[in-house]
C-alpha cells in the first residue's frame, strides 16, 4: 500500500488528513441501547471526487449517513461541512447548506407522480416563506421555476416520458434515476447516495455509473454506500471501509481490496478460510466481497 496519495496530507490510512477535505468529522459515536453502530475517531471526505464507503452489514455505513446529514442525532460528536459546523443541525438545513442524500422510494412517495417527487426535493419551496407563501405571484412563479428545472433534469435522466406516471410504476433503475434526480432539485455540493446500484439491471447499470461520473465532472462530490465491489473498483476515487462501527481502512480502491484490514472485516468469522497469494491480485478478496453481497441481498430478501 502506498504511504501518500495526491489527495492526502501525511501518510494514507484510517481517519488520514486529505488535501481538501468537504466533511471533516471527529469522535462520532451513535448507539443504540448496548449496541454502538458508530464509533468513528476522525473521518475526511475529499472534495470533488468519488468516494465509496462499504463495510460488512451492520458496520454503520447507513447509520454514518444519517447522522451526517441530521436524520438521525449522534451521542458524541461534531463535524464540519465546507468549513461549517453541522452537528445537530436538521435535515432539510443540511440539505440547503449542500449536503443531500438519496433515499430508497418509499410506499408513499410511490403514490405520488415523478414530477411531484421531484418537486419535493427542491429546498426553498414556496411555502416555506411565509411573505412568498402569501404573496401568490412570488409563489407562482418560484413554482415555475422548480418545474422547469425538474423537467430539465427528468430529461437528463431520461424520465421525461414518465413525468406523469406514478413513481411506484417505474422499474427498480428508474427509481434510482429519479432518487438521484430528485436529490439534484437542491444543488447540493455533495451528494450521498444509499446503495445506487441496488435492483439496477444491467441495462440501466451504465446509464447509472455515467450520471454518477458527470456529477463528479460537474465539481459535486459524491460519497455513497455500496455493496457491488464492481462498481467500487469501477468508479470510486476513494474507498473508505467500516467495520464494526469504526474506520478501519482507507485508500484508493486498488489497493484497500488488497488491504488485509479490509480482507479481515469481510472475511470476519471465517479466518481459516484460504486467502491465497493476495499480492497476485484482488480476485479472492473480490469473491470474498462478493460472497458478502449475496449474504446482505439474502438478508433483505429475508427481512421482506
Ligand atoms: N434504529 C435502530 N435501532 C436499533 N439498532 C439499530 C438502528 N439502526 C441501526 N441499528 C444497528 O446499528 C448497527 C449498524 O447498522 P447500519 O444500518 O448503520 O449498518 P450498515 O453498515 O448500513 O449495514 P447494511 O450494509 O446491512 O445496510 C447494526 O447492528 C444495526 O442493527
Amino acid at each position: 500500500m502506498p504511504t501518500t496519495h495526491p489527495f492526502v496530507k501525511g501518510q494514507v490510512g484510517p481517519g488520514c488528513e486529505k488535501v481538501d477535505p468537504i466533511v471533516v468529522a471527529d469522535a462520532v459515536s451513535r448507539s443504540f441501547g448496548g449496541l454502538t453502530a458508530v464509533d468513528v475517531a476522525h473521518l475526511e471526505i475529499p472534495r470533488g471526487k468519488i468516494t465509496a464507503l462499504i463495510g460488512p452489514n451492520g458496520a454503520g455505513k447507513t447509520t454514518m449517513f444519517n447522522l451526517l446529514t441530521g436524520f438521525d442525532k449522534p451521542n458524541t460528536g461534531t463535524w464540519t461541512f465546507n468549513g461549517r459546523s453541522l452537528a445537530n443541525v436538521p435535515a432539510f438545513k443540511v440539505a440547503r447548506a449542500g449536503m443531500v442524500r438519496t433515499f430508497q422510494l418509499t410506499k408513499s412517495l410511490g403514490r405520488l407522480t415523478v414530477l411531484q417527487n421531484m418537486l419535493l426535493g427542491a429546498t426553498k419551496q414556496p411555502g416555506e416563506n411565509v411573505f412568498t407563501a402569501l404573496v401568490r405571484p412570488l409563489w407562482k412563479a418560484r413554482e415555475a421555476e422548480i418545474t422547469v428545472k425538474a423537467d430539465e433534469l427528468l430529461e437528463r435522466f431520461k424520465l421525461d416520458a414518465k413525468r406523469e406516471d406514478y413513481a411506484a410504476s417505474l422499474s427498480g433503475g428508474q427509481r434510482k434515476l429519479l432518487e438521484m434526480a430528485r436529490a439534484l432539485m437542491s444543488d447540493p455540493e455533495l451528494i450521498m447516495l444509499d446503495e445506487p446500484m441496488a435492483g439496477v439491471n444491467p441495462a440501466l447499470t451504465q446509464s447509472l455509473l455515467g450520471h454518477i461520473k458527470n456529477l463528479k465532472s460537474d465539481g459535486t462530490s459524491v460519497l455513497f454506500v455500496e455493496h457491488d465491489m464492481h462498481m467500487v473498483m469501477h468508479i470510486s476515487d476513494w474507498v473508505i471501509v467500516m467495520a464494526e462501527g469504526k474506520v478501519v481502512a482507507e485508500g484508493p480502491p486498488e489497493t484497500v481490496m488488497k488491504d488485509p484490514a479490509v480482507i479481515d472485516a469481510y472475511l470476519g468469522a471465517h479466518h481459516d478460510t484460504d486467502l491465497g497469494d493476495l499480492t497476485g491480485g484482488h480476485s479472492i478478496v473480490e469473491d470474498a466481497l462478493a460472497a458478502a453481497h449475496e449474504v446482505h441481498e439474502k438478508s433483505k430478501e429475508d427481512k421482506a
